[in-house]
């Protein structure tokens, strides 16, 4: 009784100062994702504020000394309504198994095997399987909203070409920052219940200047500056970014459709879309958020290790050549080990199978490309190197995680320049960071600020713990 009074009152206080229903999107009238977007989100409002008041102190967890002093790994600490990871399952976009979203989202574009990125973009943030009409709805918003203002331009164009294409792609989304609406409805006072509408028109100004930006990073760093920067209103997302790197092969952009589908989202407790709820909290813009989420995935433990595969996979190609036995793979495997560094593509903080992203990937490369010497290769070491890592004893998990397997893909179809990939990954992972970033601000998601604590804090926490379960004399005090 007390809790529904409290509930009761909670609602009352939402809806008299910040959250309130919008008049002009009352009951979702209109088409397309916004307005779904404005159906739906009221209700999941309601539910979130009746989960907070009703069960908000319930504990769902436990927090142990390792998990402050060991990358709060494992703790269910975050929320995430986009994607769910399961250890051996894979990821999971909207409670469905990533093969079945990449089996049933629909073709768009004639002739092509694969769903759109695009459509991938409406179920993550709507939550519901696009049909056709709604996924090329998503298509023609991208188009129009497309065109990268000319100051941001020159700004890529100003760059050094040694500036890492991730982290020239980091300063081009910041610099899209007068372009935020929500800065601009931010600064005349607009309501908190308003927040997600204006973060959902920069994500999706953002999404749509992507392809364009990262193709303008690698025509500069890699072409001498050749290269279109131009929307052509007959293609998709997909198929103007392959045409502006200049590989606008059929293949390649269903390559391309499939790769921004599988990299999209992996739920929130990742570097790239934890840094961007992070920096969201603050209310940062979405162009500074998404910037924050680049650098960090910008690091080769995460998104970069596509990068360091394709370097681990050249070394080792030129030391022992395209077809070498089992016994001078795992000679080479060592050796890497022995060297102290760690098998780029392999291991996972969650999962503790094979990446479905990686069998996804590999499905691709038979289908189209089974005789490719470094298909060939990365498909044979799938089976050697988790062996040669459960010997360490150490290994979470031995298996290939997606990053194994892209390099060898864009190699096939002459995406050659490995500096490059990891703006590929950022491109597709802007599709989940940035649905996550709308609900958090839809759900009035707070400020994120834990508690941190010295050693000598930790130390002062461990032996009054010892004292109290009656440890006397301990001699191994903290
Ligand atoms: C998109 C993505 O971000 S997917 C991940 C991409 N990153 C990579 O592929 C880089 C290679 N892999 C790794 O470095 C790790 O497996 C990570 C960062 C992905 C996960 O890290 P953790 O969760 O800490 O892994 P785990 O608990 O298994 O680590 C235990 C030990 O195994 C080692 N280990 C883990 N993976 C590997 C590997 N691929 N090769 C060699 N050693 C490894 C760790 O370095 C650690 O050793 P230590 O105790 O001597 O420090
Ligand atoms: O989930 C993780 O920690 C890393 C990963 O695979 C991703 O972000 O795609």
């Amino acid at each position: 009784m007390q809790k529904t009074n409290n509930y009761k009152s909670f609602k009352i206080f939402f809806k008299n100062v910040p959250f309130r229903s919008y008049p002009d999107c009352k009951n979702g009238k209109g088409s397309g994702l916004k307005a779904k977007l404005a159906k739906k989100i009221p209700i999941e409002r309601e539910k979130f504020l009746g989960i907070k008041c009703l069960h908000g102190k319930k504990i769902i967890g436990q927090i142990s000394v390792n998990s402050v002093i060991g990358g709060m790994r494992g703790l269910p600490l975050l929320f995430c309504e986009t994607s769910s990871l399961d250890k051996n399952k894979g990821i999971y976009y909207r409670g469905k198994l990533l093969k079945d979203v990449c089996a049933k989202l629909p073709r768009v574009q004639e002739g092509t095997q694969e769903g759109t990125p695009e459509g991938c973009f409406f179920l993550l943030t709507s939550g519901s399987m696009p049909t056709k009409k709604e996924a090329q709805e998503v298509t023609n918003e991208w188009l129009k909203r497309g065109s990268v203002p000319r100051y941001c331009l020159r700004m890529i164009d100003s760059m050094d070409k040694r500036v890492h294409p991730m982290a020239q792609l980091c300063a081009a989304s910041a610099c899209l920052n007068p372009q935020s609406q929500f800065v601009e409805a931010y600064t005349k006072g607009a309501r908190r219940a308003d927040y997600w509408k204006y973060s959902y028109e920069d994500s999706m100004n953002l999404i749509a200047m992507l392809p364009t930006v990262a193709a303008a990073i690698y025509s500069n760093v890699f072409r001498d500056g050749e290269g279109s920067r131009e929307v052509n209103y007959e293609e998709d997302w997909s198929g103007n970014f392959c045409r502006m790197l200049g590989l606008p092969e059929k293949d390649f952009v269903d390559l391309m459709r499939l790769y921004m589908i599988l990299h999209a989202d992996h739920e929130s407790g990742n570097v790239s879309a934890h840094a961007c709820h992070l920096v969201g909290t603050a209310l940062s813009d979405p162009f500074l958020s998404f910037s924050a989420s680049m650098c960090g995935l910008a690091g080769p433990l995460h998104g970069l290790a596509n990068q360091e595969v394709l370097v681990w996979l050249t070394k080792l190609r030129k030391a022992i050549g395209d077809d070498p036995s089992d016994e001078e793979l795992k000679k080479f495997i060592d050796d890497t080990l022995k060297g102290g560094q760690v098998i780029p593509g392999y291991g996972h903080a969650v999962l503790r199978d094979t990446d479905p992203r990686f069998v996804l990937q590999n499905e691709f490369a038979m289908k189209h490309c089974k005789d490719d010497p470094g298909v060939k290769l990365v498909t044979r070491l799938w089976k050697i190197i988790p062996e040669v890592l459960k010997k360490l004893n150490k290994v979470a998990n031995p298996y290939p995680n997606v990053d194994a397997h892209s390099g060898v893909l864009l190699q096939h179809y002459c995406l050659k320049e490995l500096k490059f990939y990891t703006v590929l990954f950022g491109v597709s992972r802007a599709l989940g960071v940035l649905s996550q970033l709308i609900w958090s601000r839809a759900l009035g998601a707070p400020i994120e600020r834990p508690k941190s604590f010295s050693s000598i804090e930790i130390c002062k926490f461990i032996n009054e713990a010892d004292k109290k379960a009656g440890k006397k004399n301990n001699k191994k005090k903290c």
